[in-house]
Protein backbone atom coordinates (compact mmCIF):
# COMPACT_ATOMS: atom_id res chain seq x y z
CA UNK A 1 0.00 0.00 0.00
CA UNK A 2 0.96 3.63 -0.85
CA UNK A 3 1.82 5.26 2.38
CA UNK A 4 2.04 9.08 2.02
CA UNK A 5 3.99 11.57 4.68
CA UNK A 6 2.88 10.94 8.57
CA UNK A 7 1.33 13.97 9.54
CA UNK A 8 -0.71 14.36 13.10
CA UNK A 9 -2.58 16.47 11.84
CA UNK A 10 -4.47 13.79 9.95
CA UNK A 11 -5.90 12.38 13.03
CA UNK A 12 -8.01 15.75 13.22
CA UNK A 13 -10.99 13.92 11.96
CA UNK A 14 -10.79 11.12 14.42
CA UNK A 15 -13.19 12.12 17.25
CA UNK A 16 -17.03 11.49 16.65
CA UNK A 17 -18.49 9.93 13.85
CA UNK A 18 -18.77 11.83 10.63
CA UNK A 19 -20.76 10.54 7.99
CA UNK A 20 -22.84 11.96 5.19
CA UNK A 21 -26.22 13.17 5.34
CA UNK A 22 -29.20 11.35 3.28
CA UNK A 23 -31.19 14.97 3.63
CA UNK A 24 -29.32 16.73 1.53
CA UNK A 25 -27.53 13.40 -0.47
CA UNK A 26 -30.63 11.41 -1.00
CA UNK A 27 -28.06 8.38 -2.70
CA UNK A 28 -26.67 7.77 0.92
CA UNK A 29 -29.54 5.31 1.29
CA UNK A 30 -29.70 2.02 3.44
CA UNK A 31 -30.88 -1.17 1.25
CA UNK A 32 -32.03 -4.37 2.60
CA UNK A 33 -30.58 -6.67 1.10
CA UNK A 34 -32.57 -10.59 0.01
CA UNK A 35 -30.09 -13.25 -0.12
CA UNK A 36 -30.83 -17.16 1.17
CA UNK A 37 -34.43 -16.24 3.00
CA UNK A 38 -32.02 -13.75 5.07
CA UNK A 39 -32.03 -10.15 5.00
CA UNK A 40 -28.66 -7.71 4.93
CA UNK A 41 -28.44 -4.20 5.82
CA UNK A 42 -26.03 -2.40 3.46
CA UNK A 43 -25.92 1.14 3.86
CA UNK A 44 -23.96 3.58 1.25
CA UNK A 45 -21.45 5.95 2.74
CA UNK A 46 -19.88 7.40 -0.07
CA UNK A 47 -20.84 6.93 -3.73
CA UNK A 48 -17.22 8.47 -5.14
CA UNK A 49 -15.53 7.09 -3.86
CA UNK A 50 -18.04 4.29 -3.68
CA UNK A 51 -17.99 2.73 -0.05
CA UNK A 52 -20.31 0.73 2.02
CA UNK A 53 -21.41 -0.22 5.49
CA UNK A 54 -22.71 -4.10 5.48
CA UNK A 55 -24.19 -4.25 9.50
CA UNK A 56 -23.60 -7.11 11.04
CA UNK A 57 -22.73 -9.69 8.15
CA UNK A 58 -20.80 -11.36 10.47
CA UNK A 59 -22.35 -12.67 13.22
CA UNK A 60 -21.14 -11.68 16.63
CA UNK A 61 -20.14 -15.17 17.52
CA UNK A 62 -18.71 -16.05 14.63
CA UNK A 63 -16.81 -12.67 14.97
CA UNK A 64 -15.47 -14.10 18.30
CA UNK A 65 -14.25 -17.18 17.27
CA UNK A 66 -11.86 -15.88 14.74
CA UNK A 67 -11.06 -13.19 17.14
CA UNK A 68 -9.62 -16.32 19.35
CA UNK A 69 -8.47 -18.36 16.44
CA UNK A 70 -6.36 -15.12 15.27
CA UNK A 71 -4.60 -15.20 19.06
CA UNK A 72 -3.57 -18.75 18.33
CA UNK A 73 -2.48 -17.75 14.88
CA UNK A 74 -0.34 -14.75 16.17
CA UNK A 75 1.20 -17.07 19.33
CA UNK A 76 2.46 -19.84 16.32
CA UNK A 77 3.69 -17.39 14.10
CA UNK A 78 5.79 -15.62 17.08
CA UNK A 79 7.31 -19.36 17.14
CA UNK A 80 7.73 -20.05 14.14
CA UNK A 81 9.44 -17.36 13.01
CA UNK A 82 11.26 -16.80 16.31
CA UNK A 83 12.34 -13.28 15.95
CA UNK A 84 9.35 -11.28 15.95
CA UNK A 85 8.89 -11.13 19.80
CA UNK A 86 7.95 -7.40 19.73
CA UNK A 87 5.12 -5.97 18.05
CA UNK A 88 5.64 -4.22 14.55
CA UNK A 89 6.43 -1.24 15.20
CA UNK A 90 7.08 1.17 12.15
CA UNK A 91 5.59 5.00 11.77
CA UNK A 92 2.78 3.94 9.43
CA UNK A 93 1.19 1.36 11.53
CA UNK A 94 1.58 0.44 15.07
CA UNK A 95 -0.80 -2.65 15.12
CA UNK A 96 0.07 -6.69 15.37
CA UNK A 97 -0.58 -8.41 11.85
CA UNK A 98 -0.25 -11.62 10.39
CA UNK A 99 -1.55 -12.99 7.26
CA UNK A 100 -3.61 -15.62 6.42
CA UNK A 101 -5.16 -18.18 3.99
CA UNK A 102 -8.40 -17.47 2.72
CA UNK A 103 -10.07 -20.91 4.08
CA UNK A 104 -6.91 -22.73 6.29
CA UNK A 105 -8.89 -21.97 9.38
CA UNK A 106 -12.24 -22.80 10.40
CA UNK A 107 -13.55 -19.42 11.61
CA UNK A 108 -12.01 -17.45 8.67
CA UNK A 109 -13.54 -19.84 6.05
CA UNK A 110 -16.58 -19.26 7.59
CA UNK A 111 -16.26 -15.82 7.21
CA UNK A 112 -15.22 -15.97 3.47
CA UNK A 113 -17.74 -17.95 2.40
CA UNK A 114 -19.96 -15.68 4.06
CA UNK A 115 -18.60 -12.43 2.37
CA UNK A 116 -18.54 -14.25 -1.05
CA UNK A 117 -22.12 -15.40 -0.80
CA UNK A 118 -23.27 -11.97 0.02
CA UNK A 119 -20.68 -9.26 -1.61
CA UNK A 120 -21.15 -11.10 -5.19
CA UNK A 121 -19.98 -8.27 -7.78
CA UNK A 122 -16.62 -9.20 -6.22
CA UNK A 123 -14.41 -12.22 -7.08
CA UNK A 124 -12.45 -12.55 -3.44
CA UNK A 125 -10.72 -15.71 -4.50
CA UNK A 126 -8.25 -13.01 -6.21
CA UNK A 127 -7.77 -11.40 -3.20
CA UNK A 128 -4.53 -11.14 -1.25
CA UNK A 129 -4.51 -13.59 1.91
CA UNK A 130 -6.26 -12.04 4.75
CA UNK A 131 -4.44 -9.60 6.74
CA UNK A 132 -5.04 -9.99 10.49
CA UNK A 133 -4.65 -6.32 12.23
CA UNK A 134 -4.79 -6.37 16.06
CA UNK A 135 -4.12 -2.61 17.26
CA UNK A 136 -3.46 -2.33 21.00
CA UNK A 137 -4.01 0.56 23.11
CA UNK A 138 -1.58 3.97 20.96
CA UNK A 139 -2.21 1.18 17.93
CA UNK A 140 -3.12 2.98 14.38
CA UNK A 141 -2.85 2.82 10.99
CA UNK A 142 -1.60 5.82 9.53
CA UNK A 143 -3.38 7.62 6.53
CA UNK A 144 -2.60 5.59 2.81
CA UNK A 145 -3.41 4.20 -0.19
CA UNK A 146 -4.68 0.47 -0.37
CA UNK A 147 -4.00 0.45 -4.06
CA UNK A 148 -0.64 -0.32 -5.09
CA UNK A 149 2.19 1.87 -6.78
CA UNK A 150 3.02 -0.20 -9.98
CA UNK A 151 6.32 1.02 -10.18
CA UNK A 152 7.58 -0.29 -6.96
CA UNK A 153 4.66 -3.32 -6.98
CA UNK A 154 5.18 -4.18 -10.32
CA UNK A 155 5.40 -8.27 -10.10
CA UNK A 156 2.01 -8.13 -8.49
CA UNK A 157 0.14 -5.93 -10.21
CA UNK A 158 1.69 -7.63 -13.41
CA UNK A 159 0.25 -11.15 -12.43
CA UNK A 160 -2.88 -10.13 -10.45
CA UNK A 161 -4.05 -6.50 -11.59
CA UNK A 162 -3.93 -4.00 -9.12
CA UNK A 163 -6.00 -3.53 -5.79
CA UNK A 164 -9.61 -2.59 -7.05
CA UNK A 165 -11.66 -3.34 -3.95
CA UNK A 166 -11.12 -3.61 0.03
CA UNK A 167 -13.01 -5.76 2.53
CA UNK A 168 -12.29 -4.62 6.21
CA UNK A 169 -14.40 -7.22 8.45
CA UNK A 170 -14.31 -5.68 11.78
CA UNK A 171 -14.07 -8.55 14.47
CA UNK A 172 -13.83 -6.11 17.52
CA UNK A 173 -13.95 -2.76 18.30
CA UNK A 174 -11.96 -0.61 20.47
CA UNK A 175 -13.63 0.78 23.85
CA UNK A 176 -12.43 4.32 22.34
CA UNK A 177 -10.85 5.57 19.46
CA UNK A 178 -9.87 3.21 16.16
CA UNK A 179 -12.42 4.68 14.21
CA UNK A 180 -11.62 3.80 10.02
CA UNK A 181 -11.20 7.47 8.69
CA UNK A 182 -11.39 8.77 5.02
CA UNK A 183 -9.97 11.99 6.51
CA UNK A 184 -10.84 13.75 2.54
CA UNK A 185 -14.26 13.20 2.21
CA UNK A 186 -15.23 13.89 5.52
CA UNK A 187 -16.04 10.58 6.61
CA UNK A 188 -15.23 8.48 10.20
CA UNK A 189 -16.85 5.33 10.34
CA UNK A 190 -17.37 3.97 14.01
CA UNK A 191 -18.52 -0.14 13.00
CA UNK A 192 -20.20 -2.67 15.56
CA UNK A 193 -18.05 -5.68 15.36
CA UNK A 194 -19.68 -7.69 12.51
CA UNK A 195 -19.43 -5.34 10.38
CA UNK A 196 -18.22 -5.29 7.07
CA UNK A 197 -17.01 -2.29 4.87
CA UNK A 198 -15.93 -2.53 1.43
CA UNK A 199 -14.83 0.05 -1.08
CA UNK A 200 -13.27 0.73 -4.37
CA UNK A 201 -9.78 1.93 -4.49
CA UNK A 202 -10.06 3.25 -8.40
CA UNK A 203 -11.53 5.92 -10.60
CA UNK A 204 -13.82 4.56 -13.27
CA UNK A 205 -10.90 5.33 -15.97
CA UNK A 206 -8.89 2.46 -13.45
CA UNK A 207 -6.69 4.55 -11.72
CA UNK A 208 -5.94 5.33 -7.99
CA UNK A 209 -9.35 7.45 -6.32
CA UNK A 210 -6.97 9.93 -4.35
CA UNK A 211 -10.18 10.06 -2.43
CA UNK A 212 -9.91 6.80 -0.95
CA UNK A 213 -7.24 8.66 1.72
CA UNK A 214 -7.56 6.25 4.95
CA UNK A 215 -5.91 5.54 8.08
CA UNK A 216 -7.79 3.36 11.42
CA UNK A 217 -7.14 6.84 14.23
CA UNK A 218 -5.49 5.82 17.28
CA UNK A 219 -6.95 3.04 19.91
CA UNK A 220 -7.56 5.16 22.83
CA UNK A 221 -8.70 2.23 25.23
CA UNK A 222 -9.04 -1.23 24.19
CA UNK A 223 -7.95 -3.54 21.11
CA UNK A 224 -9.27 -3.60 17.84
CA UNK A 225 -9.51 -6.43 15.46
CA UNK A 226 -9.81 -6.26 12.01
CA UNK A 227 -8.98 -8.62 9.02
CA UNK A 228 -8.98 -6.94 5.32
CA UNK A 229 -8.97 -8.49 1.87
CA UNK A 230 -6.97 -6.72 -0.89
CA UNK A 231 -9.27 -7.49 -3.83
CA UNK A 232 -7.58 -7.67 -6.84
CA UNK A 233 -8.64 -7.05 -10.49
CA UNK A 234 -7.60 -9.39 -12.42
CA UNK A 235 -9.93 -11.47 -14.46
CA UNK A 236 -12.96 -9.35 -13.23
CA UNK A 237 -12.78 -6.55 -14.87
CA UNK A 238 -15.08 -7.77 -17.30
CA UNK A 239 -17.88 -8.79 -14.44
CA UNK A 240 -18.08 -5.29 -13.37
CA UNK A 241 -20.21 -2.61 -14.67
CA UNK A 242 -18.68 -1.48 -17.65
CA UNK A 243 -18.93 2.33 -19.11
CA UNK A 244 -19.55 2.68 -22.61
CA UNK A 245 -16.98 5.74 -23.16
CA UNK A 246 -14.17 3.51 -21.85
CA UNK A 247 -12.98 0.55 -21.65
CA UNK A 248 -12.70 -0.05 -18.21
CA UNK A 249 -15.63 -0.70 -15.87
CA UNK A 250 -17.69 1.94 -14.21
CA UNK A 251 -17.53 2.51 -10.52
CA UNK A 252 -20.86 4.63 -10.36
CA UNK A 253 -22.84 1.71 -11.60
CA UNK A 254 -21.45 -0.83 -9.18
CA UNK A 255 -24.81 -0.30 -7.31
CA UNK A 256 -26.75 -1.87 -9.81
CA UNK A 257 -24.97 -5.06 -9.29
CA UNK A 258 -27.20 -5.37 -6.14
CA UNK A 259 -30.37 -6.57 -5.91
CA UNK A 260 -32.16 -4.46 -3.38
CA UNK A 261 -35.51 -4.05 -2.17
CA UNK A 262 -36.94 -0.72 -0.67
CA UNK A 263 -34.57 1.42 1.61
O1 LIG B 1 -8.29 -1.03 10.46
C1 LIG B 1 -8.73 -0.11 9.76
O2 LIG B 1 -9.65 0.61 10.16
C2 LIG B 1 -8.13 0.16 8.42
C3 LIG B 1 -7.39 -1.00 7.86
C4 LIG B 1 -6.82 -0.70 6.51
O3 LIG B 1 -6.72 0.41 6.09
C5 LIG B 1 -6.36 -1.81 5.64
O4 LIG B 1 -6.31 -2.96 6.10
O5 LIG B 1 -6.03 -1.53 4.48
FE1 LIG C 1 -6.03 0.39 4.02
Amino acid sequence: EEIIEFNEKMWEKCGKELRGNSATNPQLVCFQIKKHLLFRKMEILSLQPFIVQYHNLVHRRLAKRAVRESEVLQLEQLKISGKTETPEKSQVRAANGTWLMHTNRLNFARIFRNLQLNIDALDLTTAEPWQILSYNSDGYYAPHYDFLNPETNRQLVDSRGNRIATVLVILQIAKKGGTTVFPKINLNIRPKAGDVIVWLNTLSSGESDPQTLHAACPIKEGNKIGATLWVHSKGQELSLPCSLQENVYETKNFLQEYSFSGQ
